[in-house]
């Protein structure tokens, strides 16, 4: 090419450049080379203020319209450039774009300028400066081969000092950290963590699933599913048969389950491996008929489980069944003995028994079904005390009016599926399966809700 048609291409600064080189090549004058050189560092000089005062960050500066995938900002969360991987960026960020959080393109993007602020609305948060290649520059390119940075390299630190000069690679580079950042919080194989927004989960107090339990070839439990949280109160009906029972001994690991899982707060609780004594710590169980020992005392019938079966100190259990007694008034019972108690008081310390180890979970069988009428009254007014209290329970009964005012949750038990659930205005109120609207009728028509 002529000289000519190679200025024309040139700007004023690489036609500098380029004729000190010659002159150099040519052996020229010293003090000419010298003002060549003081010319080179004032623009370069100038360069440097004017990358600090537009945003104190280095600028990614691509060279050719095709290079700058799109030009703007919006390259960094959707232009179409390829990555390391194959798949297009755009099509990896996809999601992140979407995230509650306002993506990780932003993050990516503040960091690339590291700068401590967000960028601001509106503001070009990552300015791109035209800089054009002097022959100097390119003829250091050229020269300086150095081995290419880590794709993933740590962004550059707040308040660092952009350097003096950068070859294009050096700036392909920054260039590629800036859209690396995004791409690597993306990747399985980065060490960057992951910005990503998880919500909390809320777990379940008990959590089954898949519940199979059958008796001689009978399916008793069907795929049962139950969640319970903690604090809630749900209330197990059906007909007789229809498998409340078993799911709460289930529950309580007093029957071994065919199929399935249940959780007490995440753990696993029907992992062979795991003791049910220390399950049953945590699961207190109370029973249709009180089952008392009449040859023990109240306080004995009480404390023997947490002192022989969880070991805990005589004392300690002893002051804490005591403290029931008095809360549900059977304070003066402690060292009577069952049969000089009535069927409700009965019970009442069957239910402390089963509260004395603070369990996590109550379960309650039919805890009325024996009682006389007179007494029920007293025992569904212990069970409401202890729902004010926050205690999770799972209840069944026979009781419709009773468990339309203590549940949070009524469970329809049919042939050992729970057929329909929901708040107890719903289900008796409105009820949607056949089944369920059959077997409330019955009990409508029995006077019993
Ligand atoms: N140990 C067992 N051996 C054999 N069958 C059993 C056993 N326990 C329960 N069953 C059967 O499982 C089915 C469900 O019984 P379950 O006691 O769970 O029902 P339920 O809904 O609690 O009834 P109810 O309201 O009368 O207490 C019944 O058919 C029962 O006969």
């Amino acid at each position: 090419m002529a000289r000519g048609d190679d200025d024309d291409e040139l700007s004023f600064s690489a036609r500098l450049d380029r004729d000190r080189l010659d002159r150099r090549a040519d052996g020229g004058d010293e003090s000419r080379v010298a003002d060549f050189d003081a010319a080179r560092q004032r623009r370069e000089r100038a360069r440097e203020r004017a990358l600090r005062r537009s945003t104190g960050a280095f600028p990614a500066v691509p060279e050719t319209p095709s290079e700058q995938s799109g030009g703007t900002d919006d390259s960094l969360y959707d232009a179409p450039a390829p990555n390391s991987r194959g798949r297009r960026r755009s099509e990896r960020q996809g999601d992140e774009t979407e995230s509650p959080s306002g993506g990780y393109a932003r993050f990516a993007t503040r960091d690339a300028n590291t700068s401590d602020e967000p960028p601001r609305e509106g503001a070009d948060a990552y300015p791109r400066m035209p800089v054009e290649e002097t022959a100097a520059e390119r003829e250091s390119r050229l020269v300086d081969e150095r081995p290419r940075r880590s794709r993933h390299a740590a962004p550059p630190e707040a308040g660092d000092e952009p350097p003096a000069r950068r070859t294009r690679r050096e700036r392909d580079e920054l260039s590629d950290t800036a859209a690396g950042l995004v791409r690597s919080i993306r990747t399985e194989d980065d060490a960057m963590p992951e910005v990503a927004y998880v919500p909390v989960p809320t777990q379940p107090a008990l959590s089954c699933s898949g519940l199979r339990k059958s008796f001689r070839g009978g399916l008793v439990l069907q795929d049962l599913d139950l969640e319970v949280a903690e604090h809630e109160v749900v209330v197990l009906i059906g007909a007789s048969g229809s498998g409340k029972s078993t799911l709460l001994r289930c529950i309580n690991l007093l029957e071994e389950i065919d199929d399935g899982t249940i959780l007490l707060d995440g753990e696993h609780i029907t992992d062979p491996r795991v003791d049910p004594d220390t399950v049953r710590r945590k699961i207190g169980m109370v029973f249709q008929s009180y089952n008392l020992f009449p040859h023990l005392t109240v306080l004995q019938n009480i404390t023997l489980a947490p002192e022989r079966v969880h070991r805990r100190r005589r004392a300690e259990v002893e002051a804490e069944a005591r403290t029931w007694l008095e809360r549900v008034g059977l304070g003066d019972k402690a060292r009577e003995y069952p049969d000089r108690l009535s069927g409700g008081q009965q019970q009442r310390v069957a239910i402390v028994r089963a509260l004395v180890n603070s369990p996590r979970l109550l379960l309650l069988d039919e805890v009325t079904s024996a009682l006389d009428p007179e007494l029920v009254g007293e025992v569904l007014s212990m069970i409401k005390d202890l729902k004010t209290e926050g205690m999770t329970m799972i209840l069944a009964t026979h009781e419709m009016a009773f468990a339309r005012q203590v549940a949070d949750r009524v469970c329809f038990l049919d042939g050992g599926r729970i057929l329909e659930q929901g708040p107890p205005e719903r289900v008796f109120g409105s009820p949607q399966h056949p089944r369920t609207r059959q077997f409330l009728r019955r009990i409508i028509e029995a006077g019993r809700l």
